[in-house]
């Protein structure tokens, strides 16, 4: 069996806002929203490879506090591990500069206002979970109407939609 591959995501909190970031590639991902980081490098701890990503993708000066519980499953053989992370004094606002075209700070009243990666949701809830004590289940997808009538099926209800990426 091949061995996962660990993606480190960062839930960066500042003033109780959570960062989220839209990926601009690769195409299959752009558009939708996700927690920044990346690949962890062979011999490299994740809590090194969360601070190297943050610097490479966003240009700042992070600092890991704690592990969000869980582990996501991605496209194999990645999962995703999650940190909560805070931005040390004097660290530059984050810049989308690579991998993201855009940036966001959610309240925890917005935090499904973006498309995350529906392999991201879990992920999202359970930090929604750790940071503000909340249990946030993501709204159920608009369900198009449709020729016959029946709705199709939701995608959101079911765990097996956000399995997969
Ligand atoms: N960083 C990040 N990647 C995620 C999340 N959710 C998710 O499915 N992924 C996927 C997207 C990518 O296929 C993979 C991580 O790849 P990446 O492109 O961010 O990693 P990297 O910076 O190390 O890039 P590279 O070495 O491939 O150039 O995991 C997430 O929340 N954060």
């Amino acid at each position: 069996m091949t061995e996962p591959i660990v993606v480190v995501g960062a839930a960066v909190l500042r003033d109780g806002r959570l960062l989220a970031a839209r990926r601009s590639a690769p195409v299959e991902l752009a558009g939708r929203w996700e927690l920044p980081g990346g690949k962890v490098e062979p011999g490299e701890s994740p809590e090194r490879a969360l601070v190297r990503e943050l610097r490479e993708e966003l240009g700042v000066a992070a600092e890991v506090d704690r592990r969000v519980p869980g582990e996501y499953v991605l496209r194999a053989p990645y999962v995703l591990r999650v940190w909560t992370v805070g931005l040390l004094p004097g660290s530059p606002a984050p810049r989308a500069l690579q991998d993201h075209d855009e940036l966001r700070w959610l309240t925890v009243d917005e935090l499904w206002d973006v498309d995350w990666l529906d392999q991201d949701v879990p992920a999202v809830a359970e930090v929604a979970r750790v940071v503000w004590e909340v249990f946030s289940p993501p709204p159920p997808l608009p369900v198009p109407v449709t020729d016959s009538g029946a709705p199709p099926p939701n995608p959101r209800s079911s765990d097996a939609g956000r399995a997969g990426m």
